[in-house]
């Protein structure tokens, strides 16, 4: 982390995309954060649960279903300036699941043919590396942003599986130094 970053506040986010035949489930946030976009379904991890529990627990809360087997493709790290924050962006796959996909408070779910992606109702920077994502390639990304529509500066860089796995171990390290 650089001086200019010392007083950010940190957050652990999941991200979770279901995919099954060409076709992505999103949810259009009806609240908060990113609300009247479209997104995958996450949140903030809680401090007593790890990052993989926090990725189920807001599929369930978000969607009302629980993956079975979930496929770890990508980190982002987002930099807000003006909130003074960093998010740390945990991307999930998973095409099973157990329950019923239900709105709920937060999220209104939708099917998207992969060619019918909605980028224009979707935070700006999406489309730079949401093929990685469909194509479950594995990415590591770096935006510097100040909300949906404000992009200073993109990286995205295609990783091998075990770089992830070090990027996500260093960099959640290093971030809560
Ligand atoms: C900064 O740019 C972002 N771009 C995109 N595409 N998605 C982002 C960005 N920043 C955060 N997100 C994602 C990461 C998570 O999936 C959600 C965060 O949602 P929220 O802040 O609402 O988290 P919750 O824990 O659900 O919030 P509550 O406290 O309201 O439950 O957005």
């Amino acid at each position: 982390m650089n001086n200019s970053q010392e007083n950010f506040q940190i957050k652990n986010c999941t991200t979770l995309y279901l995919i099954q035949q060409n076709k992505v489930l999103l949810g259009f946030k009806k609240r908060g954060f990113g609300a009247e976009k479209w997104n995958g379904f996450g949140g903030k991890v809680d401090s007593h649960e790890t990052i993989l529990q926090g990725a189920i627990r807001e599929m369930q809360e978000e969607c009302n279903i629980t993956p079975t087997k979930l496929k770890f493709v990508g980190l982002i790290k987002y930099t807000l300036p003006k909130l003074k924050m960093i998010i740390l962006s945990h991307q999930f796959v998973f095409s099973e699941y157990e329950g019923s996909i239900q709105e709920s408070e937060e999220m209104r779910p939708s099917w998207f043919e992969f060619k019918d992606i909605p980028f224009q109702d979707m935070w700006c920077e999406n489309h730079i590396w949401f093929d990685d994502m469909l194509k479950q390639n594995y990415f590591y990304g770096e935006y510097t942003m100040d909300g949906p529509e404000v992009l200073y500066s993109s990286m995205n860089r295609l990783v091998e599986r075990d770089e992830l796995i070090q990027l996500q171990k260093s960099l959640s390290d290093k971030l809560l130094e």
